[in-house]
């Protein structure tokens, strides 16, 4: 197996909009006695809003975790060019309503891969923090409690929180699902403004609307690439009735 992270060089004749943020080939991927992801070979195109439709249990977030780098393949390649590290956003569900953590604490937390293990926050820390709160519109819920809140302010809470981590790289687990239509659009305008700032984004979706209108989509099939490209040429009818009717 092959990890590679590299700075990008780009010959006079690249866009940089046109190269790959990540590469992957042959890559196999899954937990202790459960492999997920089988014979994958793609990339997430840098300053693109990239999408990952497939059925529940497909392994769309099994992908996500490999790319956010928590997830090790078992074999295959993995190239990453840019310096930063991916910032992930988990599902909102697999955050614990429990923890005792407000806003800011959580937003805060996406500075910690940057200060290390004492995480002492400086004042550009808390200014780019603050910068995330305002971007996600949850300044004014800064003091609550992460449980307190309702889905689409816990969402954009965690949001925030990637945004912190300052990446270039945004992953999302998810990050629509179960809001009302307001709550989403909110979201995918963020998301949307975010590509037009130079950020590439990647999220696992559910909602076939969402993905059609980003720039690429990746259609997983029981750990299997299904199709790749613009959503128009990989969601198409008979490809879905074909992945769906299967199940
Ligand atoms: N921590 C884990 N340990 C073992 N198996 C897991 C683990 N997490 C997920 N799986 C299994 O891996 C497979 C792919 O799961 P994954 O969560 O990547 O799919 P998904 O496409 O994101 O699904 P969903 O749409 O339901 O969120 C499933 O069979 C799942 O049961």
């Amino acid at each position: 197996m092959k990890i590679m992270f590299k700075t990008p060089r780009q010959s006079p004749t690249t866009s940089p909009a046109r190269t790959a943020r990540v590469h992957f080939a042959d890559l196999y991927a899954g937990y202790p006695g459960h492999p997920v992801l089988s014979q994958l070979s793609g990339e997430i195109t840098r300053l693109t809003m990239t999408a990952l439709v497939g059925p529940n249990g497909s392994g769309k977030s099994t992908l996500l975790g490999v790319l956010a780098g928590v997830i090790h393949p078992t074999s295959g390649e993995l190239h990453c060019t840019g310096e930063r590290q991916p910032a992930y956003v988990p599902q909102r569900g697999a955050v614990g309503d429990s923890l005792p953590l407000t806003v800011r604490q959580t937003v805060e937390m996406g500075c910690w891969g940057r200060r290390g293990p004492w995480r002492r926050l400086n004042g550009r820390d808390r200014t780019v923090v603050d910068a995330a709160l305002d971007r996600l519109g949850v300044g004014d819920l800064a003091a609550r409690q992460l449980g307190e809140l309702s889905g689409g302010q816990r969402q954009r809470a965690l949001i925030a929180q990637g945004l912190a981590q300052e990446s270039d790289l945004l992953l999302l687990d998810e990050p629509t699902s179960g809001l009302d239509p307001e709550a989403r659009e909110r979201i995918e305008e963020l998301l949307t403004a975010l590509v037009a700032d130079g950020v590439t984004v990647v999220q696992a979706t559910h909602d076939l609307e969402v993905a059609r209108r980003a720039n690429a989509c990746l259609l997983l099939q029981d750990g299997r690439l299904a199709g790749q490209g613009h959503p128009e040429e990989v969601l198409t009818t008979s490809a879905l009735a074909r992945i769906w009717q299967t199940l």
